[in-house]
């Protein structure tokens, strides 16, 4: 089963193409790390993929389907840490993870204790179970980052996209979070798609099933 497949994408915002003739295919559970320069067209192409933008002509399928609003329950993102901003409002990590399920807390949006359940079950599964009467703004960088990974998991998707996910996080942080990477895969059985221009790391620290450059419109292959 294919979870992404992406064929012959044309995408421009006015005249510039950023997306030319891309092609993109991940299978059900692969792991792939797509790198380039600043402003090729990284987050444009997730944008692509979670059907915030649309392509100018070609096609794009998840999971064999073209997009619809179901999709979107299949993809889980975790923003750049730095981008989130969790800093200032206080909420618990249990907080935060439950409201992701949104959708599903019914007409007046107050998580009910099936929903609470759920997000302890995850919490425990990402040995966070102690953190989650915490603030989340006291947590330090590393089990930050897990939280959001963890948030990011509660929709039980298939497909989890990181954008930058090592910038700006310290060394054990990163150490951390290729653990996590590792751990994800197996117990979740999710496909994973990684942007980054950290390639060294990578390289040195995940086992990637494919690693792409995305350079003059298309993705070139990269190897490992
Ligand atoms: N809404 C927009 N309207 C017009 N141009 C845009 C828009 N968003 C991005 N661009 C341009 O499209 C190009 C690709 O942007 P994109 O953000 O996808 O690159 P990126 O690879 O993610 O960059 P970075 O690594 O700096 O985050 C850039 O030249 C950017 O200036």
């Amino acid at each position: 089963m294919k979870a992404i497949e992406i064929k012959n994408a044309y995408f421009s915002y006015d005249r510039d193409p950023i997306l030319r003739d891309l092609n993109l295919t991940v299978k059900n559970k692969e792991k792939i790390t797509i790198i380039g320069g600043n402003g090729v067209g990284k987050t444009t192409l997730i944008k692509i993929i979670v059907g915030e933008l649309k392509l100018d002509s070609g096609s794009i399928k998840i999971f064999e389907e073209d997009f619809n609003k179901n999709i979107l329950k299949k993809i889980g993102y975790v923003p750049q840490s730095q981008k989130e901003n969790l800093y200032t409002f206080p909420i618990t990590v249990k907080e935060l993870v439950t409201l992701q399920l949104y959708d599903s807390l019914g007409k007046f949006k107050i998580p009910r204790k099936e929903h609470y359940h759920k997000t302890m079950v995850l919490l425990k599964e990402m040995n966070l179970e102690k953190y989650a009467d915490y603030p989340i703004r006291e947590l330090s960088g590393g089990l930050r980052q897990r939280v959001v990974i963890t948030r990011a998991l509660v929709n039980e998707p298939d497909i989890l996209i990181f954008d930058e996910p090592t910038s700006g996080v310290d060394e054990s942080s990163k150490a951390q979070f290729a653990k996590t990477i590792e751990e994800l895969n197996e117990k979740f059985e999710v496909s994973i798609i990684l942007i980054t221009h950290e390639l060294d790391w990578v390289m040195n620290n995940l086992k990637m099933d494919s690693i792409y450059e995305l350079k003059k419109g298309g993705l070139v292959n990269v190897s490992i």
